[in-house]
């Protein structure tokens, strides 16, 4: 069964149960009380439980000319009916081993009995009782699908009770405060539900009356009552009321109405004339009674209390998940048929529309035309030239609930114009599978014909703002459309500058342009290789983002120089001695692995970079591969002393290159198809893949690991992309 349905079913249930479950709770909680001041009375005794009948009932007989009834409530207060000398009626607590008055029993506190009427029945008699048990029943399922909706979301029963990840307020407190009070509330629904059928005679609790053969009635020997065998094995606890003879004729007798049956006794030998145990029906409503009321224990009826105020709870956080499930409904200004870019957006509670809708709100603001949706509303889009996906993982790595159809329908409607795309995965890192949806999702775009790579796949943990703003820094700089995430939204809104020395810079004239620059920061910096440095050519919102390594202390970039290209000519016109300002930004997913026993490096051109630093700073001389393309031998002259070091110094393992304009024209995809086994052992056993350099290397690098790990290791390569094993960098 889907999340879904539960949820549904949670929703509905929860919808149209909350106005009488809000009064039952309130009513509840204040009922709660009456318990717990009766037990305040001093009329128990202290050793109540020792005391048998055989103890009681002589001594009371004395004190008192005549009883007619004597009862235990669920207190353990004793009550008798009679006269006293003076031939008065009575009702009085005893204390039944003297007799001694303890107290008159006064009528139900008004109030209270005002309140026990509006929570059973709504003050409409049979009506009302209906609804309540209704009511009690539709907690009943809610709690079942609330249960069911825990175990999914902790991943199973057994995870039932570990740590929660907290998401917001609501959801958080929601499931913690429902995991602990899940059984008092399934106890008071269950119970409630009980008593109400109960009620409407639904559950047979007829007690059988019980038939005396009066002709067998003995009137010897005459026992005294203290030696009835009968009152020397029963408890007073065991008792709810004795109805006493009325005359000292044999035929008078004993009733005792105990917890689990009825006796009759003789009242001169002591005879049991008959003896009727309750049917089970009875017991149970009983037994409901004092779970639902809290009657026999303080300790019970003070943890009712506590469930009833966090169903209160429940109502009120349940409708602050849904107004916000709801407040992400979208309203588009334009058709999908007519708009230029495509979002769609795949979440389960609903945040991951806050991160689409301020893309979508700027594009709309510059004048485009964007449309936003879920990701099961895919669809053809004629005018669509940009696609991008948002979409959070949930379950085990499975697709939220708005994006289950997307693999269908992606495979029925294959765009009939080049569609460049983008997904950007919301996650958090305390899921085993970190946003494997996502990776799923760029996999199948990248396997369709139509689809053109656009900006490499990115990810955010725990809907960290920065992370988000990496990945709209990056599309908008390829799409050259100013993507600004305003300050109220981005923590860290003023861009902090840092100021850079050139040391070096190759400027060389390889054949395809490609240099390396090395800078140093002003401010003693904690950046490491696979950072990005961020610079801002034109002094205005473009900004260019560079993988860099780090080499002898300082930051390096290897830069192709792209012919009026607005990034490369800025660094390229950079003397040594000359200051720049840039910013440095984390980019935490793409650090060389602290435990990994392997890593095989790929990369085209110039990404490379990130590779150059991270074999440099190999000092405990991790197992490294790089396997890398150029176009042609001279573009990777620039590289080749410092790898051939590397490679004495053991800090660089193997070193594989493929040129794609000279000699057997291969790719760095065809050298990893040569070394498919290694590639299958590397993810194995745990070693990580990294990648960066131009999208369409990664696409077809991911094409083959596809196969590779289908064939060999039987698993889709998403899943070890979201176990942080396959890890991109790419542009
Ligand atoms: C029950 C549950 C299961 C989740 N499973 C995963 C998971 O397997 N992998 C992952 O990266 N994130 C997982 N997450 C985290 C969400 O994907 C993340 O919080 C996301 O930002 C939520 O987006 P939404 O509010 O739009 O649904 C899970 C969250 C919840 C509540």
């Amino acid at each position: 069964m889907t999340i879904s349905v539960w949820r549904y079913s949670h929703l509905v249930l929860a919808v149209s149960s909350f106005l009488l479950l809000t009064l039952a709770s309130i009513t509840g909680i204040i009922l709660t009380f009456e318990p717990v001041t009766q037990k305040l009375q001093p009329y128990r005794v202290d050793n109540f439980h020792q005391l048998t009948l055989a103890q009681t009932l002589p001594g009371l007989k004395k004190s008192y000319s005549e009883i007619s009834e004597l009862s235990v409530d669920a207190n353990q207060f004793v009550q008798i009916k009679g006269s006293d000398a003076d031939g008065k009626n009575l009702t009085v607590y005893v204390d039944p081993q003297t007799g001694k008055s303890l107290g008159v029993p006064t009528k139900q506190n008004e109030f209270f009995e005002w309140v026990t009427a509006l929570h059973r029945s709504l003050f409409l008699h049979e009506a009302g009782r209906f609804f309540i048990g209704l009511t009690a029943f539709l907690l009943l399922l809610i709690t079942v699908s609330g249960t069911m909706l825990v175990v999914q979301r902790q991943r199973g029963l057994k995870r039932f009770f570990t740590r929660i990840v907290r998401d917001n307020f609501a959801q958080y407190y929601h499931v913690v405060l429902g995991r602990l009070s899940l059984i008092p509330i399934f106890v008071i629904a269950l119970s409630g539900t009980y008593l109400s059928l109960a009620r409407f005679d639904l559950i047979g609790t007829k007690k059988v009356s019980s038939t005396i053969d009066f002709d067998a009635i003995r009137s010897k020997p005459e026992r005294k009552l203290a030696d009835f065998d009968v009152f020397k094995n029963t408890r007073l606890a065991d008792v709810q009321s004795i109805e006493f003879p009325f005359s000292e004729d044999p035929e008078e007798f004993y009733t005792l109405k105990l917890n689990d049956r009825e006796l009759t006794v003789n009242q001169i030998t002591g005879d049991i004339l008959n003896e009727t145990k309750y049917p089970t029906a009875v017991l149970l409503t009983n037994l409901s009674l004092d779970l639902h009321t809290g009657r026999g224990s303080v300790i019970w009826a003070i943890i009712l209390a506590i469930a009833s105020g966090n169903i209160l709870f429940f109502i009120y956080s349940g409708f602050v998940i849904t107004w916000k499930r709801l407040a992400n409904r979208v309203k588009n200004k334009y058709t999908a048929n007519e708009s230029r870019f495509i979002i769609l957006v795949g979440s389960e509670n609903g945040s991951t529309y806050r991160f689409a809708q301020i893309i979508h709100q700027q594009l709309l603001k510059q004048g485009e035309k964007s449309f936003l949706t879920e990701l099961n509303n895919y669809a053809l889009s004629p005018n669509a030239e940009y696609l991008i996906v948002l979409t959070a993982t949930y379950g085990l790595g499975d697709a939220p609930t708005n994006a289950q159809k997307l693999a269908a329908l992606v495979e029925k409607y294959p765009q009939k114009q080049p569609v460049r795309y983008s997904v950007l995965g919301f996650g958090s890192h305390a899921y085993p599978d970190f946003c494997k949806f996502a990776f799923e999702v760029n996999q199948l775009l990248s396997r369709q014909a139509w689809a053109v790579p656009f900006v490499d796949i990115h990810t955010v943990n725990d809907k960290a703002l920065d992370e988000f703003g990496l990945w709209a820094e990056a599309w908008s700089q390829q799409a050259n459309i100013p993507i600004t995430i305003s300050s109220d939204l981005l923590k860290s809104p003023t861009r902090r500058l840092d100021t850079l020395t050139v040391v070096n810079n190759t400027r060389t004239s390889e054949p395809d342009g490609t240099f390396l620059l090395q800078l140093q920061p002003k401010s003693r910096q904690s950046v490491t290789s696979g950072d990005l440095l961020a610079i801002y050519p034109g002094n205005d919102h473009r900004e260019r983002l560079y993988s860099i390594g780090i080499v002898d202390q300082a930051i390096q970039l290897s830069v192709r120089l792209h012919p009026g290209g607005l990034g490369s000519s800025f660094l390229h016109a950079l003397t040594p001695g000359e200051t720049t300002q840039a910013r440095l930004v984390k980019n935490e997913h793409f650090h060389f692995p602290a435990k990994a026993p392997v890593v095989v490096m790929i990369a085209n051109g110039t990404g490379i970079a990130p590779f150059l630093g991270m074999i440099s700073q190999n000092k405990q001389q991790t197992p490294c591969h790089l396997y890398c393309g150029f176009r042609q031998s001279a573009s990777f002259g620039l590289y080749q002393a410092f790898l051939t070091e590397s490679q004495s110094a053991q800090k660089l393992t193997n070193l594989h290159v493929a040129y794609s304009r000279e000699g057997e024209k291969q790719y760095v995809s065809d050298l990893l198809a040569k070394d498919a086994d290694f590639i299958a052992n590397t993810l194995l056993m745990k070693g990580v893949l990294m990648i960066c350099g131009s999208l369409a290397m990664q696409k077809d690098v991911l094409e083959l690991l596809e196969s590779i790990c289908q064939t060999k290791l039987g698993q889709s390569v998403s899943v070890y992309q979201s176990h942080s094993l396959v890890l991109m960098d790419c542009y």
